[in-house]
Parts: structure tokens; sequence; C-alpha cells
């Protein structure tokens, strides 16, 4: 099947000689949810503006839907609908209006049963003949989205999403994302929220320093790269690791009551039954143990900050 973005050997050298993307490989696939992470400045708002038209690449292809983005600009535009960071809202406009305005501007016919059902679905409906600058925060986000989705894109791009805004309408969010991609739209987000990577997204892209480091499915990101703890709460405290126990990767709490082991997610729980085999042979009591999977956020700290 032919992936609906593909960038091939992108670099982006801004004027004054700074190299934001180095050789960028990608392919998105139709209908996934990809989560694009990085720290600040990692290059991944150039990379959207590129995809979107916005910024020139300097080398490298790119395709939306099948189409150059250069030479079938066009086509490749009115594949994508773009959710930018910057709420550049405040208008005298209605809702409906504003909407209904931002299709024109991909030269769609007017079909206003799909605008309604964009409003309805975005909660904007009741809205619909407000006027922008009267609306709050969260319906102005609200309304950023149903712009991006007027002409009916197949492609959707929200950069930084829930960036601001409450708990609620995070997860509000969320669940419209999801929905949206069981209306067959391919969706990539950037987000410094990793939970909301770790919730929503099939796949991941890790960008540090302009360059893709790393691109996997989450479930096998979270399995390869994250690690197990086990706990144990000590009967009766000890002063060190005992020395049956010095070959195992684990550590004494400070207080001497927790001994705390690590191992990989991968690892099979041969070492758990050892460890615990031994403590038993050595007189070591526990009175309870948890276990803890490590999130993506260690996950991903780990990889650009290493
Ligand atoms: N117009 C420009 N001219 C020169 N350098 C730029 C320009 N725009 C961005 N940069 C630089 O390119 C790098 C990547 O910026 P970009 O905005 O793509 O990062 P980002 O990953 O989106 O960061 P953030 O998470 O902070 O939005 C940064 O070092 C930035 O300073």
């Amino acid at each position: 099947m032919q992936p609906d973005i593909s960038v091939k050997n992108l670099n982006k050298v801004y004027e004054g000689g700074f190299q934001a993307l180095k050789n960028i490989n990608l392919e998105i696939n139709r209908g996934e949810i990809f989560a694009l992470l990085g720290p600040n400045g990692a290059g991944k708002t150039t990379m959207i503006s590129i995809i979107c038209g916005i910024t020139n690449l300097s080398s490298g292809e790119v395709k939306a839907g099948g189409y150059d983005i250069i030479k079938e600009y066009r086509k490749a535009r009115e594949t994508i609908g773009l959710v930018p960071q910057e709420l550049n809202t405040d208008s005298f406009e209605t809702v409906w209006k504003a909407v209904s305005f931002s299709r024109g501007l991909f030269g769609k016919a007017p079909n206003p049963a799909h605008i309604e059902k964009v409003l309805r679905e975005l909660s904007l409906w009741d809205k619909r003949n407000n006027r922008i600058m009267t609306l709050s925060g969260g319906m102005k986000r609200r309304l950023m989205i149903a712009k991006a989705l007027s002409h009916e894109p197949r492609i959707l791009f929200l950069d930084e999403p829930t960036a601001g805004v409450d708990v609620e309408l995070r997860r509000d969010m969320w669940e419209m994302v999801r929905k949206l991609r069981e209306d067959g739209v391919t969706i990539i987000l950037t987000t410094h929220y990793i939970e909301e990577a770790e919730e929503m997204a099939d796949r991941i892209g890790v960008i540090r320093q302009g360059e893709i480091i790393l691109v996997e499915e989450k479930s096998q990101l979270m399995s390869k790269l994250g690690k197990k703890e086990l706990r144990l709460q000590l009967q009766n405290k000890l002063d060190r690791i005992p020395g049956e126990l010095t070959l195992e990767p684990v550590e004494l709490s400070e207080d001497g009551y927790e001994l705390i082991y690590t191992f990989d997610s991968q690892q099979e729980q041969a070492g758990v039954a050892r460890l615990l085999r031994t403590l038993g042979d050595i007189g070591i009591d526990y009175r309870d143990l948890r276990t803890r999977e490590s999130s993506l956020e260690e996950i991903f700290v780990g990889l650009v900050h290493d």
C-alpha cells in the first residue's frame, strides 16, 4: 500500500546556514496515528511546515496523498488539514462562516452537510452562529480543528494539539482524534506530552537535532526499551546487599527496607524466580512486592538526553 506521507532524503538549511533537518526518511501509513516526539528546537515544526508547503525544503522529496508537494502542490495540499500551534482566530466572524470560508480556500464547492457534521463532532454546533471572539479558549481550539477538517482532508496534522488545555478538553480531543482515525483519516501529531503519545499513537518517531533517531510501533518501543522494576519491602532492615545477591542487578534503598531489582521488559522472568529463591534460602523475608514498568517518558528522556 502506498504511504500517505513519504519523506525521502529531506534536508532543510535555513538562511544563515543552520541545518534544521538532516536527511530525514519517513513513511506514514494510511489511517495511522503517528506521534512525532522531540525536544524544543528538534525540527518538528520545520518538518510539518515543509510537508504542508509553508516552508521550502532545501533538498529531498516529499509526497502527501501520493502527490509531490512541489510539482503537484495544490493536489498535495488539498489532502492535508493543518491545525497549527498558534490560535490566530480572534474575529467578528461566526463559527459557521469561518469554517465554510476555510473550505472555500481549497476551491471546494460548499457542502453544508459536511460542515454540520464537523461542527457537531467537535461540539460546536450550538455555537455555529456565535462570533469567534466570544468563544472560550477550548472552543477556539476545537474551531481550529473544524477549520482544518472543512475541506475533507485525508491527512490531519496536529501541532501540539493540547498544549495549555485542561485535562477534560485534552481527553475530549483524544477521543475526537480516535474517531477521525476510525473515519480513515491519517493523523500526525507533535506533542510535548509523552502521555499523549503513550495514550494515542500507533507509531512513534523521535527527532533530535534535526535527525530522526527512531521510528517504532509504540508497543514494540515500550517492550524493547522499557525496563521493569520489582520492589520488595523487607521485613527487617538490611545494612548492605547480601553477598549471595551481589551478582544480581539489585539495589538497596537508602533506608535499608527495600530491595529493588531492575530487568528488561523482554527478558524472561527466570531472574525474578531466582532472586526470590535466593532470598528464601538466605532467610530474608519480605512483606510486600510491587512491579512497575517504565513509561514512555522515561524511555524518551533516555533517548534524547544521553
Ligand atoms: N526561520 C528560521 N530561520 C533560522 N532558523 C530557524 C528558523 N525556524 C526555525 N529555526 C531553527 O530550526 C530549529 C528547529 O526548529 P523547529 O521550530 O522546527 O523545532 P521544534 O522541534 O518544532 O521545536 P518546538 O518543540 O520548540 O516547537 C531550531 O533550532 C530553530 O531555532
